[in-house]
């Protein structure tokens, strides 16, 4: 077994420096593992601290303690300690990220912000667009948006525009923040079908799942936070 994931202790306290300094403790011991063909889900009440956890991983939330080792290029990097270049080239080549939200490029079409993973790992551009063509059919974006930027789709359009964009590279981790959160049950289906096709792959997953089918469709094992 491979561990594309690894962490230990790790605590986190908000500070909120333009509120008096108030301090908003999330979680003080974290530990946990991620093998290679797994789907870890954090599982917990609202505010328990799943998202932060997700965005801790992804290094786009600072730890006050512990450590975040990260599978990338055969060795572990400390995702919380990596240097800015370092932690573009995990995310480039080793770890996605699907977001609650899409965060839409202005004048881009919906074809290109799938394509742009690859694109970025030297993919060349008619792969790149077949495999984004692909994913934008498989969760039923209709072809005549794939030309438009998706700042004007509806939510659950640019929700499943998110879903292709973070699947399209096939990272060997993804993390997936309520990947399904806006979708019916049609696209639920699809994006669960997504997630066991990455399993099967080998490659290691950790979401936060509310729907309960998801979850139960989904998870090899969950990680319950208390929050
Ligand atoms: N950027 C931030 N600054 C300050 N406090 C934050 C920030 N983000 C989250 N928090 C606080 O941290 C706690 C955990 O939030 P988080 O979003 O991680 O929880 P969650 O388990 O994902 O919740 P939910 O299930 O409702 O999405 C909450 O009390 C929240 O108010």
């Amino acid at each position: 077994m491979t561990a594309m994931i690894e962490v230990d202790d790790l605590s986190k306290t908000y500070v909120l420096h333009t509120q008096g300094g108030v301090e908003i403790p999330v979680f003080a011991d974290a530990s946990l593992t991620v093998e290679a063909g797994e789907c870890l889900t954090l599982h917990g009440p609202s505010g328990a601290g799943k998202s932060t956890l997700l965005r801790c991983l992804y290094g786009n939330c600072k730890p006050n303690g512990g450590a975040i080792r990260i599978h990338h290029d055969g060795a572990m990097v400390d995702i919380a300690r990596a240097d800015p270049r370092q932690v573009i080239e995990v995310r480039k080549r080793s770890m996605g990220y699907v977001s609650q939200f899409l965060r839409a490029i202005p004048r881009v079409p919906a074809l290109d912000v799938v394509a742009e993973p690859l694109r970025a790992i030297g993919v060349p551009l008619d792969q790149a667009r077949q495999r984004a063509a692909e994913l934008l059919s498989r969760l039923r974006i209709p072809e005549r948006l794939w030309s438009l930027a998706p700042a004007t789709f509806s939510g659950g359009e640019q929700q499943r525009v998110n879903i292709a964009r973070g699947f399209a590279a096939r990272h060997p981790i993804l993390l997936l923040d309520e990947p399904t959160a806006s979708l019916d049950a049609e696209n639920r289906a699809q994006v669960i079908d997504l997630i066991v096709e990455a399993k099967s792959e080998k490659r290691a997953l950790v979401g936060v799942f509310h729907d309960d089918e998801v979850r139960e469709a989904v998870s090899t094992r969950l990680h319950t936070m208390r929050g």
